[in-house]
C-alpha cells in the first residue's frame, strides 16, 4: 500500500533521533532529542503519544558484528545478536534494545527492521580487519576491526557527484561519536573505529586511540577495575576528559580556558592525522566530506582540520566555508574536492528499506 507510514528510530550516544516516513513523502517530522536534557524513554514516549497508524518500525543498530547492512527483521535471533555485541557498544546497543522493547510492548507484532551500522564494513580485506593479537584469544567476539557509522558514511558518500563517487574519497562523521571512512570507487576500505566504537578519533566523551600501556597502567591500580576503565573511556575521555569542562564542541569553542583550547586542537589534529593515514594507504585523495553535528556546523573546525592538507590539494575556500549547514562544495581550486554533506541516517535507512520493499507500481 502506497500510503503506509513508518517510524524511524536512531539511538546515538548523546541523542535519540525519531522520525516518520512514507513512500510518498520520504522522511518527515524528524526530531532530535539531546539526551542531556531529556531521558530516552521520556523522549520516545513523547513522540509515540501522537502517531498515525504504522506499518513498520526501522532502527539503527550500532554493533551487529558482520551482519548485513539491512533491513534485518527483528526476531529472537536478531535481538540476541544485538545483546551479544552490546558490551562492545554500551552507549548504543542497550538503548536500542530498550527502544525495541518499548515499541514491541506498545505495538505488539508490528514488523520492526534493523539497519546495522557495522554492516558496511563486513567485507573489509583481511589486512584491514586485522588486530595484531593471536586470533585464538576470543572466539565469540572475534578480535578484528569492524567499523561503525556505516549509515552516516554511506549517506554522505551517496550525496556526492557520480564522478567523485568513482574515485578516492574520505567521509568524516564528526558528531558525538566520530569516525572517518576511506572509499575507493564506491567500496568502503576502512573505518577509523575498529573492534568497538571507542577506537580512532577523539570524540565527545570517548577516548579514541590510547596507548595500551596507559590502560595497563590504570588497571594495575587495584582500585581501578574494568568497570571504572570502561566508564572512563566511554564517558569521561575525549573532549570532555581533556578539557575537564565539557564534551560539547560549542562550549569548548566559547571557552577561553587553556584546556578547552587544547581539547579542540587535539580533536582537529586527530582528524587530520587519520585523513593523512587513509589518504596514503589509498594512494591519493580526490574528495573529503564533512558531516555530523560538529562537522556540519563549525567552519573553524573544518578549516583547522584541513589547514595542514593544503599541500595535498585540499584548498578550502573561506567564503564557501560559512555557517550555513546545507549541502555544498567548499573548495574552488585544488585537486581534492571538499564537500559539506549533512548526514541523515534516517534517509539512509528508509532508502534501503524502500529499495527492498516498496511495492512495484
Ligand atoms: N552547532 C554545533 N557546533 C558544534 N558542535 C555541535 C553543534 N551542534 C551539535 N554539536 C555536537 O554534535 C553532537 C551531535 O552530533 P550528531 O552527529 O547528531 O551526533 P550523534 O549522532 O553522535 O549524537 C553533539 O553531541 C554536540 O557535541
Ligand atoms: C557509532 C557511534 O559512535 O554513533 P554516534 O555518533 O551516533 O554515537
Ligand atoms: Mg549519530
Amino acid at each position: 500500500m502506497e500510503n503506509e507510514c513508518f517510524l524511524l528510530c536512531n539511538t546515538g550516544s548523546s541523542s535519540i533521533k525519531l522520525a516518520l516516513a512514507s513512500f510518498e513523502q520520504g522522511v518527515f517530522n524528524q526530531v532530535n532529542v539531546e539526551l542531556t536534557d531529556v531521558g530516552l524513554i521520556e523522549a520516545l514516549q513523547g513522540f509515540l503519544a501522537d502517531l498515525p497508524s504504522l506499518s513498520g518500525v526501522l532502527h539503527r543498530i550500532v554493533h551487529m558484528g558482520e551482519a548485513e547492512e539491512g533491513p534485518l527483521a527483528v526476531t529472537a535471533s536478531s535481538l540476541q545478536r544485538i545483546s551479544h555485541w552490546a558490551s562492545l557498544a554500551p552507549l548504543h546497543n542497550y538503548q536500542a534494545l530498550d527502544v525495541i522493547e518499548i515499541i514491541t510492548r506498545r505495538f505488539g507484532d508490528l514488523p520492526q527492521w534493523l539497519f546495522s551500522d557495522s554492516g558496511l564494513y563486513r567485507n573489509l580485506s583481511a589486512l584491514r580487519k586485522l588486530v595484531p593479537l593471536p586470533q585464538s584469544l576470543s572466539t565469540d567476539w572475534p578480535l578484528q576491526r569492524y567499523g561503525f557509522h556505516g549509515l552516516a558514511h554511506r549517506n554522505m558518500w551517496r550525496q556526492l557527484p557520480s564522478s567523485l563517487r568513482a574515485k578516492k574519497v574520505i567521509t568524516l562523521q564528526l558528531g558525538s561519536g566520530c569516525s572517518a571512512t576511506a572509499w575507493d570507487k564506491g567500496e568502503a576500505l576502512e573505518n577509523s573505529m575498529g573492534f568497538s566504537p571507542l577506537d580512532g578519533l577523539c570524540m565527545r566523551s570517548r577516548s579514541g586511540n590510547v596507548d595500551p600501556g596507559v590502560l595497563l597502567h590504570l588497571l594495575s591500580n587495584a582500585e581501578f577495575g574494568v568497570e571504572a576503565l570502561n566508564h572512563l573511556l566511554t564517558q569521561g575521555a575525549g573532549l570532555k576528559g581533556i578539557s575537564g569542562l565539557s564534551g560539547d564542541m560549542r562550549e569548548l569553542l566559547q571557552s577561553h580556558d587553556e584546556r578547552a583550547q587544547l581539547a579542540v586542537d587535539y580533536f582537529c589534529d586527530a582528524v587530520t592525522r587519520v585523513i593523512g593515514a587513509q589518504m596514503v594507504t589509498m594512494g591519493g585523495i580526490d574528495g573529503i566530506c564533512f558531516g555530523g553535528g560538529v562537522g556540519e556546523n563549525q567552519p573553524a573546525i573544518r578549516a583547522k582540520i584541513l589547514a595542514p592538507l593544503l599541500a595535498f590539494g585540499a584548498d578550502l575556500a573561506p567564503e564557501l566555508n560559512g555557517k550555513n549547514a546545507a549541502f555544498r562544495q567548499l573548495n574552488k581550486t585544488g585537486s581534492c574536492m571538499i564537500y559539506l554533506t549533512p548526514v541523515n541516517e534516517m534517509q539512509e535507512m528508509f532508502g534501503q528499506y524502500t529499495e527492498k520493499f516498496r511495492p512495484q507500481r
